[in-house]
């Protein structure tokens, strides 16, 4: 079924090939991006719809001389295969395998490692100017989803444009969809743009524009509006544009690689910054996808009929938990809102939305402004709860500094993804929220350990009347299998819950999801004789001062924590330590040893070898008591 594509080693084998040859070559990529996804997981539905006009891009551009900027980076398979990554595709996201989002390290073709939305724009106008200070006439293009396009720093960067006066294509992917149905005005001006749009439409404008485009590159600037305007169809996005003063072009059919090739050629030799906007279908030629691409938007492994793989079903993770706990407490509370940035689902929030769709915010790809409004909402007395990735809320870092914390405005963010996330790699670990969020003043940040102190973490939360961050993980809970002493209280403001007693001077204090591990490793160790207490932290901020007073009576405490080394739960403590060393002059000062994050990124895996690597499993820790313990010296 790769008949052409076995032929293609390099964008340059493409020329070789005839319409019909390029149009089966799409077919095969598509399997080929299908069948190593159901092995491996990864993007489907956004990597279907992009097939086409990837392979036009290779085509006419040269990008190991030009530029390609995709944003994000979740839909950028079809470029790794066709820039000579193929036989590395079924290692897709897997540790020693290729990266899910674009990668400098894997290739020439990835100018920047990415996977967070709305840099593609800015990072082009850069990478423009930049050809303007080289001297260098090599092209720059810029790949942007329509909910992407929305994000605030891919307006900054559209904003910006007019700064660049050379050549710089923008290629507006437009499916109408984000992970789910795109929000907002502009999103909602997009889809009905395009409903007005039939495909003959579509089709007559592709032609107009192939007719008009010869010209193109020999226009001057102030002509190329007129031409824009006589290119394309009565209805479509110009205005959102050109009163940025971007020359608008389209909509084009994105599956239509002939059509896509020749207006490539033609916008390749315009002078000037411009937007192609260009349709396409999320999912196409997958059914399963197509029919639902939000499902298939980042999966899991699952069977070529489309139904997932019994493994990888079923597990309740603490997003769950969370989903539920949101649920429960919002019914007992009517001033509970809740905000998305465009991941209700990743969120744990559909349920939440279904049963209160008047106290649901989605604001699409837009974190600052969704913490601002969080802000808003706060100061009007509501209690907000913001359900962001950790990575994607280190774009709104500023935004809880001076709406929340110069504020000492209460609300709740419900941290996802903190820690190691697998699958996805560095751009998407959490491993800077209890630094990013601890080091402003006023918030508290607390961690569960399991679900059921999901629902108290966040039932402290939303009633202490301070700015507080939650983290959790993207893994299961471990409720059935572990029990947890103590931890059914509730949560009370920088108090620890002991889990295990030992009897030795070693006191494990974990945060979060490493309590689980943090007792494992105990258990083990008891068996060798070695009797370790285990202190569930619940927080990093406020520390438990009772913790500090220990290290003051001799004791050892092991921190650990699925977070860098740098500014997590361990630094506070030695932090504290070292405060009140300077008050209360501790005489028997013990030792502090933190388990944590390396400074440099963790690859792409699972995510039980990524904790492995930051020496936080149940096995790492044990090695680390051993180690101290048979130094008997404490
Ligand atoms: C700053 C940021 N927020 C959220 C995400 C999560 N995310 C990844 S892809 C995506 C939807 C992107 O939609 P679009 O740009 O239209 O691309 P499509 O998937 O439709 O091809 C979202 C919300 C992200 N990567 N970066
Ligand atoms: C590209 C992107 O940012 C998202 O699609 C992300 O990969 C989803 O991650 P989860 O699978 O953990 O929801
Ligand atoms: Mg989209």
């Amino acid at each position: 079924m790769s008949e052409i594509l076995d032929k293609i080693n390099g964008p340059q084998d493409l020329q070789q090939l005839s319409p019909a040859a390029l149009k089966q070559l799409a077919e095969e990529i598509r399997h080929h991006i299908t069948h190593s996804v159901s092995k491996n997981g990864g993007h489907l539905a956004s990597n279907l719809g992009a097939v086409e006009v990837s392979i036009a891009m290779h085509y006419v551009f040269n990008f190991a001389k030009d530029k390609l900027l995709w944003d994000v980076g979740h839909q950028c398979y079809a470029h790794k295969i066709l820039t000579g990554r193929k036989e590395q595709f079924e290692h897709l996201r897997q540790r020693d395998g290729l990266s899910g989002f674009p990668s400098p390290a894997e290739s020439e073709y990835d100018p920047f490692s990415v996977g967070h939305a709305g840099t593609a724009v800015p990072t082009a106008v850069g990478m423009a100017l930049g050809a303007k200070h080289k001297k260098s006439d090599e092209k720059i293009v810029a790949f942007v989803g329509d909910a992407s396009m929305v994000n605030g720093t891919s307006f900054e960067g559209l904003n910006n444009l007019n700064l660049v006066k050379r050549q710089l294509l923008v290629v507006l992917n437009d499916n109408s969809m984000a992970i789910d149905v795109t929000q907002g005005g502009i999103a909602r001006f997009l889809s009905k743009v395009r409903l007005t749009h039939t495909y003959e439409d579509i089709r007559k404008t592709t032609d107009n524009m192939l007719e008009h485009l010869p010209l193109i590159g020999q226009k001057m600037e102030g002509a190329i509006h007129n031409l824009t305007k006589t290119v394309r169809l009565a209805v479509t996005p110009n205005r959102l544009f050109e009163s940025m003063n971007i020359p608008y072009f389209g909509p084009v059919d994105g599956h239509d690689i002939s059509s896509l090739i020749k207006v490539f050629r033609a916008l390749k030799d315009l002078n000037s910054p411009a937007i192609l906007h260009v349709y396409t279908k999320k999912g196409k030629g997958y059914s399963p996808a197509d029919d639902d691409p939000t499902r298939f938007h980042s999966t899991g492994p699952f069977e070529m009929n489309g139904s997932i793989e019994p493994a990888t079903r079923g597990k309740y993770t603490f997003t769950d938990a969370f989903g539920d706990a949101i649920v429960d407490l919002a019914d007992k509370d009517d001033k509970v809102v809740a905000i998305t940035a465009a991941m209700p689902d990743g969120t744990g929030l559909n349920n939440f939305r279904k049963k209160n769709p008047d106290r649901y915010y989605d604001v699409g790809i837009a974190e600052s402004a969704a913490v601002d409004i969080g802000g808003g909402l706060a100061k009007q007395g509501m209690k907000p709860v913001m359900a962001i990735y950790s990575t994607f809320l280190q774009r709104g870092f500023d935004h809880m500094f001076q709406e929340f914390s110069l504020q000492d405005l209460p609300g709740v963010f419900c941290i996802d993804r903190s820690g190691v996330v697998g699958n996805d790699g560095p751009t998407h670990h959490g491993l800077c929220d209890i630094g990013y969020a601890r080091m402003l003043p006023n918030f508290v940040v607390a961690a569960p350990a399991n679900g059921a102190e999901m629902r108290a973490a966040l039932e402290f939360a939303l009633d202490c009347g301070k700015p507080v961050a939650l983290r959790y993980p993207r893994d299961g809970v471990t409720d059935e299998q572990v029990e947890l002493a103590g931890c059914d209280a509730p949560f009370e403001m920088g108090k620890s819950v002991t889990v295990r007693e030992g009897s030795s001077d070693i006191i494990i204090a974990a945060v979060g999801p490493m309590v689980v591990e943090s007792l494992k490793a105990a258990e083990q160790l008891a068996e060798e004789g070695i009797d370790v207490t285990v202190v569930n932290a619940r927080f990093a901020k406020p520390v438990d001062e009772s913790l500090v007073s220990k290290i003051g009576e001799g004791k050892c405490i092991i921190t650990v924590e699925d977070h860098g080394a740098a500014c997590g739960f361990g630094s506070a403590l030695m932090e504290r330590v070292s405060q009140r060393f300077a008050t209360d002059g501790f005489e028997n000062l013990g030792r502090i040893v933190n388990l944590a994050g390396p400074d440099e990124f963790i690859r792409a895996g699972a995510r039980k070898v990524q904790l492995d690597e930051m020496g936080v499993t149940a096995e790492r820790i044990a090695e680390t008591v051993r180690r101290i313990n048979a130094k008997g010296n404490l």
